[in-house]
């Protein structure tokens, strides 16, 4: 984040920032690093937009001969991209790349003692079922198709199998995520009190002279009750197979003032403490639950949780009058209907004594200054 604002610094001047991008393009780059050990996200954050959003052709049941929004021309330049990126990596070693990304996260979970679930060899062949059983994309180039990759257990996986549970991932865990920290973002604008009481706990854990660090996630409770209660206000996949996650978040039989962002209700003295978003509770599932529970849970925590912490530690958010609008869209992860738009103003030596002004595209503006 802090990163992507010092682009903007530099190359943005006076122009605006979409900040639900630039959070987006944050993700892309964690999730590429993760698969691929490369950063892959273009600029304009357009992938996840397309694939997130409702193509209203499938509604009515004409989906094979309107393209009304254009979505279908759009997706294939997304997996025309997919398909660039993907030769790319190829191009290098076929046991490289996104495998190589796939073989190292694995690696890592099995040899992690404190992993919630311990990874062992069966896991790993399960997975490797899994991914198998996944039909081939037909948009793969032929050597894709007839290419496998052999993994260390011995077993053979075509690679555009491979990599098709890398795109997976970006679709799973793109959008979700930035569309997570620009609501909690938002909801801290609209709540200056919050925001300086999630300052102030920082600054008593970290100081004022360094970032906060994923290690210091476990010593700041507020800043997770944060994270908690923009889970249970705006959950990212809000309806599932089976529940509809958004409702159960608002219930009022089980949240007192349910509408209302309060994140002190998860505080030792709230009357929420303890209550998790790790399927234990099922009145805030937020990730699902059970065998589909998200998988990317413990690392969409991290980010999440680091990147707040980091943008509250550095800035003052506030809005020019009145109160930043939380109109909900209508895309798959109920993004808010308003982007927030940010326009850096005047500027000082240091990215983080940029003073920022963030306005919403109608009619709200934000302002964010280095503390
Ligand atoms: C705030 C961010 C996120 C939220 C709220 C979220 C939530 C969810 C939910 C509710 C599901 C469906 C569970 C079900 O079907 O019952 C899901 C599935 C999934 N998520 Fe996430 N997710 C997030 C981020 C991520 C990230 C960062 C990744 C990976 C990098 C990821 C990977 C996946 C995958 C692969 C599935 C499909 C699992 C399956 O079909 O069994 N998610 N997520």
């Amino acid at each position: 984040m802090l990163e992507q604002l010092q682009w903007v610094r530099q190359t943005r001047w006076e122009q605006e920032m979409n900040v639900g991008v630039v959070l987006t393009r944050l993700t892309n780059n964690v999730i590429c690093g993760m698969t691929m050990g490369r950063r892959c996200s273009g600029t304009d954050g357009k992938t996840v937009a397309i694939i997130s959003t409702p193509n209203v052709a499938d509604y009515v049941g004409i989906r094979e001969k309107l393209d009304l929004q254009h979505l279908k021309t759009r997706y294939v330049d997304v997996r025309r991209r997919f398909d660039t990126l993907r030769t790319k990596e190829s191009g290098k070693t076929v046991a490289g790349g996104v495998v190589r990304g796939f073989l190292r996260v694995l690696h890592d979970i099995s040899e992690d003692q404190g992993a919630e679930m311990m990874f062992t060899g069966d896991n790993f062949r399960s997975f490797i079922d899994v991914t198998s059983t996944t039909p081939p994309s037909p948009s793969s180039s032929a050597f894709h198709r007839h290419s496998t990759v052999l993994l260390a257990t011995g077993f053979h996986v075509p690679l555009s199998l491979a990599v098709l549970s890398t795109e997976d991932l970006f679709m799973a865990g793109s959008d979700t995520t930035s569309t997570t920290m620009e609501r909690a973002l938002a909801e801290l604008i609209n709540k200056p009190g919050i925001q300086q009481d999630a300052r102030r706990a920082i600054d008593s854990v970290v100081g004022e002279s360094r970032l906060v660090e994923e290690s210091d996630i476990q010593n700041l409770p507020f800043l997770q009750a944060i994270v908690k209660e923009t889970l249970r206000l705006h959950p990212a996949v809000p309806i599932l197979r089976d529940r509809n996650v958004w409702a159960i978040g608002r219930d009022p039989t089980q949240w007192r003032n349910p509408l209302e962002f309060r994140p002190e209700r998860f505080t030792p003295k709230g009357r929420s403490f303890g209550i998790d978003v790790r399927d234990q509770h099922y009145h805030l599932l937020p990730f699902g639950s059970g065998r589909r529970r998200c998988p990317g849970l413990s690392l969409v925590l991290q980010l999440i949780h680091t990147t707040l912490a980091n943008v509250i530690h550095c800035f003052n958010l506030s809005v020019e009058g009145g109160l930043v609008d939380m109109t909900e869209g209508h895309g798959a992860t109920f993004s808010k209907a308003h982007p927030l738009v940010c326009t850096p103003k005047a500027g000082l030596n240091s990215v983080l004594s940029t003073p920022i002004i963030i306005k919403q595209l109608i009619p709200f503006s934000v302002i964010i200054t280095k503390r």
